[in-house]
């Protein structure tokens, strides 16, 4: 029986087109799911092997949805990452003309991402928030009315949805900046981290003791002390009383690199909890310095000297 992953659909999201791009989803079967939270419920259910969903966007920044998913709940694991280019198309049932186009429907994420040109060409549309850019596309074909009641003029989604279903594209490439791109991670139950490549991110989430005076800066701290380098750090409520935060990191490299290792359980004595996320191979390819003193020999070799001293 071939394995089964559940991605952010309908079919020709972005997600989608992330989730072919994973080597280790090679002949899987892909099952769409309509919202985040519903991908990652299929995981801890144990109806799907994984799930793929968006993370983190180089203009818009995280996928709180998936960041929350992962922060609460039963605990998850990351085990790999891609990055996808995107770009953004604003596709109508055939017929439409673009001067005609009031009401836009779209992902959140896709809307902060193509703001100046709708404002620019289109000001006096008015924007309606989707679950997915396809599911966007789809309402548009299928004219299902929204929320309020009103169908869609038009949708901004890949261009790949306009061929799944069958609408034109009004303009195409109107994001904002021409560069963008979002990371898209794998999601499984917990299990053994994969090996170290050299080229390794570990994501993990640090819950403060208590509200104190430099508590966000005794957990960067542990980091910096070991010379491990932050990629991403996002604070968002733990979802257990007002003022209450966590941290979600991104560190360069892997849970098996003395340097991370030894950062955590630094973490792990100053921080409430803390749960790891995950230790993968990066999507860039880049193999960070190691800085002098950092190295896994600096960390034995610091240890042994210490067991002499004691004797
Ligand atoms: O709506 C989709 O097509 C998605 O896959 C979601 C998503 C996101 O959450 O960032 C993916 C890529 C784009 O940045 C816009 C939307």
């Amino acid at each position: 029986m071939t394995d089964r992953y559940a991605y952010l659909g309908p079919e020709a999201t972005f997600t989608e087109a992330a989730a072919l791009r994973f080597p280790a989803l090679a002949g899987a079967t892909l099952e769409p799911s309509p919202t985040v939270h519903a991908a990652i419920a299929a995981v801890r259910a144990g109806d799907v092997t994984g799930a793929v969903v968006p993370v983190e966007n180089s203009v818009e920044g995280s996928v709180n949805a998936t960041l929350d998913e992962l922060i609460r709940g039963e605990p998850l694991a990351i085990a790999a990452e891609v990055l996808l280019p995107v770009t953004f198309t604003l596709l109508a049932r055939p017929g439409t003309d673009l001067a005609d186009v009031r009401r836009i429907v779209t992902h959140p994420v896709a809307e902060a991402q193509c703001r100046a040109w709708v404002m620019a060409k289109l000001p006096d549309a008015v924007i309606a928030m989707g679950p997915s850019t396809a599911a966007a596309a789809a309402s548009v074909a299928n004219r299902t009315p929204g929320s309020d009641g009103t169908v869609y003029d038009a949708a901004i989604a890949a261009p790949l949805a306009g061929e799944r279903y069958g609408l034109d594209a009004l303009a195409v490439d109107i994001g904002d900046d021409s560069d963008a791109v979002t990371r898209f991670v794998l999601v499984l139950p917990p299990g053994k981290p994969s090996r170290p490549t050299g080229s390794d991110k570990t994501t993990l989430v640090a819950f403060i003791r208590d509200d104190h005076p430099g508590a966000l800066l005794e957990i960067l701290e542990q980091f910096s002390a070991r010379g491990v380098n932050l990629t991403r750090i996002e604070s968002r409520p733990t979802g257990n009383g007002m003022g209450r935060y966590c941290f979600a990191i991104d560190v360069e490299g892997h849970v098996a690199d003395a340097r991370v290792g030894e950062a955590m359980m630094g973490l792990r004595r100053v921080c409430a909890n803390v749960r790891f996320l995950g230790s993968y191979a990066r999507a860039d390819g880049v193999r960070p310095p190691v800085l002098p003193g950092t190295a896994n020999g600096d960390f034995a070799d610091a240890a042994t000297w210490l067991e002499q001293l004691r004797g």
